[in-house]
């Protein structure tokens, strides 16, 4: 097992990742100071792992509230399904909220627990690749609006995240990738010699060999224990967090929340970012075509779907918790492994970006 911290002064917390974690009660329930738990998860992980987590639990007083799956779902309605399961069940404010699940249970549970009673503690026991690379990791909870992604949240920081590397074996393939998109994201923004180890290794990571996944969770956690810790609440670099974001999140309100994965959105957007930054001539083209091989190579997406115009894509892009008062600003390179935040990219250059990525 590896344990990494995300150093905040006192609301520090470890990150433990490894095999056979769900069974480590001497891991979980230090991090647990009342006696009422709720575990909040899915109707998908629930048969899979509620059982182990609840063993892990004993001597608390534990009840779950299992939630419907998808991103669909990652909304205000579903969030009230929280809040009424520790209310019926009298939960008080020393409670802690358990999130058992990828990204999506994390978001919803996060908040709640942001929320309920103006705060009390939560822990996150991420399933999916993405979620214990990221998600998981740095306090940002929330939900979507119709109008737009994540529009509505709260940064809280859990008291502890116990990554499981044993769960991802029942993840199926397209949800494994989703995750290596956001493994990518690290290397590009800040780790160059991370996309280099990425590059030499992405055939065992697809192929799940265990060593490689566990090296890529906690180095991927590493460098988003790093910039939380040197922004927590996205005054600066935290921003660099969202290469592709801006881009990816239009594509999941243009397609409908579930129909392209988080990741995959993200994936098609970081090599969007890597086009603008070329046409600028802040990125070599050759850099593009290495970020887009290795993308290709994780199985992720990089086109823009054929039934969102431009048009359609800019407008949803101006809803971004990126944009100030001076309007759209990027995450754009000028290398691999090093990014900008950026108001000053040419307009047309985006446009043309934008021409040129759709679908045939
Ligand atoms: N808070 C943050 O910092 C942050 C960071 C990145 C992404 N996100 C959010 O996370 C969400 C995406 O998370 P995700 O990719 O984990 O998606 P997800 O939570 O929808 O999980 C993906 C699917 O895998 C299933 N699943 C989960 N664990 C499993 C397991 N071990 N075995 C089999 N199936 C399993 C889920 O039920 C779901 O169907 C998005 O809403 C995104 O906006 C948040
Ligand atoms: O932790 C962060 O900061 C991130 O930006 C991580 C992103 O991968 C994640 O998708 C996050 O939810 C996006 O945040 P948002 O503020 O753009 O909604
Ligand atoms: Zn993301």
């Amino acid at each position: 097992m590896k344990t990494l911290y995300v150093e905040l002064g006192e609301r520090s917390y470890p990150i433990h990742i490894g095999p056979g974690l769900l069974r480590r009660t001497d891991l979980l329930q230090p991090a647990i100071h009342g006696r009422q738990v709720m575990i909040v998860t899915n109707e998908t992980i629930a048969p899979l792992y509620l059982e182990s987590t609840q063993q892990g639990l004993a001597g608390f007083e534990v009840r779950s509230v299992i939630l419907p799956d998808g991103e669909q779902y990652k909304n205000l309605d579903t969030l009230n399904r929280i809040f009424d399961a520790l209310l019926e069940h009298r939960f008080n404010r020393k409670c802690t909220l358990v999130a058992l699940g990828g990204g999506v249970i994390g978001d919803l549970a996060g908040f709640a627990a942001a929320s309920y009673q103006r705060g009390v503690d939560f822990i996150q026991i991420p399933t999916t690749l993405l979620a214990q690379v990221d998600s998981s990791v740095g306090g940002k909870t929330g939900v979507n609006h119709r109008l737009g992604k994540n529009m509505i949240g709260a940064f809280h920081q859990p008291n502890c995240v116990l990554a499981d590397t044993d769960t991802l074996s029942t993840l199926d393939d397209r949800q494994l990738a989703a995750g290596l998109a956001e493994i990518i994201k690290y290397g590009l923004i800040r780790d160059a010699d991370f996309f280099n180890w990425l590059e030499q290794n992405m055939d065992l990571l697809t192929a799940r060999d265990t060593d490689a996944l566990i090296f890529a969770v906690a180095r991927s956690c590493l460098n988003k224990a790093e910039v939380v810790a040197a922004d927590e609440r996205e005054s600066g670099q935290r921003a660099l967090l969202n290469l592709g974001h801006t881009f990816g999140h239009a594509i999941e309100t243009g397609m409908g929340y579930g129909a392209w994965l988080h990741g995959e959105a993200i994936a098609t957007g970081m090599l969007l970012a890597a086009q603008l930054s070329a046409r600028q001539g802040w990125l070599e083209p050759g850099e593009v075509d290495r970020i887009g091989h290795l993308l290709a190579r994780a199985g992720l997406p990089t086109r823009i779907p054929g039934d969102m115009s431009t048009q359609q894509f800019l407008d949803l892009m101006a809803v971004d918790k990126k944009v100030m008062d001076s309007g759209l600003r990027l995450v754009l390179l000028e290398a691999i492994g090093a990014a900008v935040v950026t108001d000053a990219f040419d307009p047309e250059q985006l446009r043309a970006t934008l021409d040129a990525a759709h679908e045939e």
